[in-house]
């Protein structure tokens, strides 16, 4: 059965003037591969006569129906299967009620429902709440995008197919598709949606629009796991150099959300590179942000614009735009864990910096501790397959800083040894790397988004560009120009140094990032 869009019909969210059936119809020409007829308002007459007629109307279009709580009318009306929730009719009960060959599906909200469906042997399930929903009252906890990979997983080596349902609409299903992938590459097999196309006028087009997005991204999805790209140091370094240029050459506005102890030396380190920074931090101002090409930096230094944060991200997304998210402190108090969560949870990162103390926070690790904004003691035992695993949950690049900075995608991992104990003794300069990250990496998407370039897989991405080599120009700018600031005469400590740093990414030439780079693939 072909779940990727899964329709579950509302009637009580309706549009003024739209017939039930008119409108289940025009979903189904939208391309609905899937209907569950969900009546939680009407006594059982209603129930089976609605039953029957949307019946008729998927049979035309040779779609399945699924009948959602009541085992009864799924019988009476030979459906293709039953819905059950959680406190519907347990499984092992509804099988010996149903003929074999009727397609079982149940509600999972955690690890336990899965656990369970998975001994049950479920034909599918639906994970939800991924997103806030006013559809329906929520009993269970919200999942949230980041919470869909780790019980995919659980369907490891298992032909139960998942779907993901609540808030999924037309600016949340890429960033759900996006993240809702597990560590091992599970990937949803569709999403499940109600008001996007019960409430609305023009179900046909709403629900082919979300049906283009879904094949869009599989065929990415599909295309990515088949190529894996394989780095060697000549060609990150020429890449970098190439970005570099880019970057003096377009000029790119890199809008930088940040915090207030860094902005002013952000800002100026941002014009040294050649790009051009605006710190604005107003949500009114945000939409308008996103529109122009370049890159978005998210410091949560000082949380004073959680809202702006939000908004900003999400733009991006849409827009393409690459997202360079540096959760500073996260690990320091409750409230930072809890925004952190929000935001990844809202839009996708294309990078996530930290020190280790905040990489530890974010993967809920306690190999490393962190004091206040600081990391503490001497690391990770395994730097390497802890920055994989963490890009690979995260779903993006993660960069993780220190004397040595690690680099990964997810599959590579990138070793760079241009690290100074200067640059531990000025404040932010972890807050500077974000900033050159976002600066090389609006350089990478420029570059893959010049115009002519054809978009191929990259259409229904939520960034275009190489994020690797943008993350890698990032901290190789940085730190190079630390070395040659730390080597000056004139550098006598570090308040010498913060200006010298400034003047050696100003005179950064690709000569000297590619004779002092130490880069070394994993
Ligand atoms: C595909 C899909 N997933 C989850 C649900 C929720 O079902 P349930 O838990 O039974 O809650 P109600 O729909 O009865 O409110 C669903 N219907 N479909
Ligand atoms: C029916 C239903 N079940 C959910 C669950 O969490 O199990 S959320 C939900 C409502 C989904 O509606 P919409 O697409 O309009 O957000």
């Amino acid at each position: 059965m072909d779940l990727s869009l899964y329709f579950v019909t509302g009637r009580e969210l309706l549009p003024p003037g739209k017939e039930y059936l008119e409108s289940l119809e025009e979903a189904l020409q939208g391309g609905v591969t899937a209907v569950q007829i969900r009546e939680k308002n009407s006594d059982t007459l209603e129930f089976l006569q609605i039953a029957r007629q949307s019946k008729i109307l998927c049979m035309k279009y040779n779609v399945p129906l699924i009948i959602n709580d009541r085992i009864d009318i799924a019988l009476a009306i030979q459906a293709n299967g039953v819905h059950l929730g959680q406190t519907d009719m347990p499984v092992h009960v509804a099988k010996t009620l149903l003929p074999t060959g009727m397609v079982i599906g149940v509600s999972c909200n955690n690890m336990d429902h899965v656990r369970k469906a998975i001994e049950d042997g479920v034909d599918y399930i639906g994970i939800g709440a991924v997103w806030g929903t006013t559809t329906k009252e929520l009993t269970n906890p919200i999942i949230g995008v980041r919470g869909v990979g780790s019980l995919l997983q659980a369907l490891d080596g298992t032909f139960i197919k998942a779907v993901a349902i609540g808030g999924i609409n037309s600016s949340t299903v890429l960033r759900t598709l996006h993240g809702s992938v597990s560590p091992s590459g599970h990937r949803l097999d569709g999403i499940a949606v109600v008001s996007q196309i019960a409430a609305s006028a023009t179900p046909r087009s709403a629900a082919q629009r979300l049906k283009d997005s879904f094949e869009a991204w599989v065929h990415g999805f599909d295309v990515q796991n088949q190529t894996v790209q394989v780095y060697d140091v000549e060609t990150i370094k020429n890449g970098v150099v190439e970005l570099l240029q880019v970057i003096r050459d377009k000029n790119p506005l890199i809008h930088q959300i940040t915090n207030v102890v860094v902005t002013n030396q952000s800002a100026n380190a941002t014009l040294a590179l050649g790009a051009s920074p605006i710190m604005a931090t107003a949500s009114e101002e945000m939409h308008d942000l996103s529109r122009i090409p370049g890159a978005l930096l998210i410091n949560f230094g000082t949380i004073t614009d959680k809202d702006s944060m939000i908004l900003a991200g999400k733009y991006a997304n849409e827009a393409q735009k690459p997202l360079v998210f540096d959760p500073v402190g996260v690990g320091a108090t409750q409230f930072r864990k809890t925004t952190a969560s929000e935001l990844l949870n809202t839009w996708q990162a294309s990078v996530i910096k930290g020190n280790p103390g905040e990489m530890a926070a974010l993967a809920n690790s306690k190999e490393v501790q962190a004091k206040g904004v600081d990391s503490v003691g001497s690391g990770f035992a395994d730097p390497a397959s802890f920055i994989r695993e963490l890009a690979k949950k995260e779903r993006c690049v993660a960069v993780m800083t220190g004397p040595t900075d690690w680099v990964s995608d997810g599959t590579t991992v990138v070793k760079l040894d241009n690290g100074r104990k200067i640059l531990g003794d000025i404040t932010g300069s972890g807050c500077l790397v974000g900033t050159c990250v976002a600066t090389f990496c609006a350089g990478a998407s420029l570059l893959a988004t010049a115009p002519g370039t054809n978009p191929g897989t990259e259409s229904e991405k939520l960034v275009r560009g190489n994020m690797l080599i943008g993350a890698i120009g990032g901290v190789l700018a940085l730190t190079v120009a630390a070395e040659c600031a730390a080597e000056r005469s004139d550098v006598h400590g570090s308040g010498t140094f913060l200006p010298a740093l400034i003047d050696e990414l100003y005179k950064l030439k690709p000569e000297t990032l590619l004779s002092r780079a130490k880069v070394h693939v994993l």
